[in-house]
């Protein structure tokens, strides 16, 4: 059975149609990028799988089950990093499994194991004004894996970090996938990144939004599956595989940027 299954999910805003038709089906473990042009619905539908809002029409099943609203089954990470300023990055990471009803005592190792497993030890005490944005973004990150949630749904969190950091939490994420097993939904407006992280990479149309197309990616094991020794990093980025998926996705989404660009066109001219 899918983990995550849209069916003939609409979303309106008024006259606004941002979503139409949307059939998608998520297995278990998957991990899967969504890329689509600006304002396309991309966020609508996070919205939606995380809770935070309702379809117009259709439905969304999560193990089976309609989503009716938030729950500590999905962990959330956005582009901001919202932590609590006044507190220390291990007691934002512990502030995600105070509402889980975890000891107090255990809920202080929890947080360190997992500050640890994205880097940050040596860091708990810290408050964020005294962290970095990628040590920030961290910090979000071990707070949504901590209170254990199935499913992870990702809002370009590394949209507003350097390069060389996105690249490297771009690796962590991957790491801990692997390891964690949680099914994860990603999405971004950067075709490389989606191609470096997803198992699959969902195209969205825009006005309304649908999918487009669902490509799978695969290069084969890379690190971190088993005892794998694939590439990774500049020398997976710089491979004839990675320039070809690459292509692939920039050409669907170029066609459509161009139709949203036209039509937004010929609106402007009525
Ligand atoms: N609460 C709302 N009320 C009215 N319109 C909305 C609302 N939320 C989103 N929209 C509209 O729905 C469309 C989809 O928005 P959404 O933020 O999901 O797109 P997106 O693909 O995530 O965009 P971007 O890539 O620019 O972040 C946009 O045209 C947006 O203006």
């Amino acid at each position: 059975m899918a983990k995550i299954v849209f069916e003939g999910v609409r979303k309106t805003f008024g006259d606004f149609t941002a979503l139409d038709g949307i059939d998608l089906e998520i297995g278990s473990g998957e991990f899967l990028v969504v890329v689509g042009p600006s304002g396309c619905g991309k966020s609508t539908l996070l919205d939606l799988l995380g809770g935070l809002s309702t379809p117009t029409a259709g439905r969304i099943l999560l193990d089976g089950k309609p989503v009716t609203g938030p729950g500590l089954d999905r962990g959330i990470v956005f582009q901001q990093y919202a932590l609590l300023p006044w507190r220390t990055a291990l007691g934002n990471v512990e502030f995600g499994l105070e509402a889980t009803g975890v000891p107090r005592r255990e809920r202080k190792a929890r947080a360190r194991e997992f500050l640890d497993l994205v880097g940050l030890s040596g860091f708990e005490d810290r408050h964020p004004h005294q962290l970095s944005g990628g040590m920030r973004q961290r910090v979000a990150i071990a707070r949504s894996l901590a209170y254990d949630p199935d499913v992870l749904l990702m809002d370009e969190p590394f949209a507003a970090l350097d390069a060389q950091t996105r690249e490297s939490l771009q690796d962590e994420l991957r790491r801990i996938w692997q390891r964690t097993g949680k099914t994860v939904v990603f999405i971004t407006h950067g075709i490389e990144e989606a191609v470096y992280l997803g198992q699959k990479v969902a195209v969205m149309t825009s006005r309304p939004g649908r999918i487009k197309e669902i490509v799978p990616v695969a290069f084969g094991e890379r690190p971190g599956t088993g005892t794998a020794t694939g590439p990774q990093g500049e020398e997976l980025r710089s491979s004839p595989e990675f320039a070809r998926y690459r292509h692939d996705i920039w050409t669907l989404l170029h066609d459509e940027v161009a139709r949203a660009q036209q039509l937004e066109k010929e609106e402007a001219s009525v």
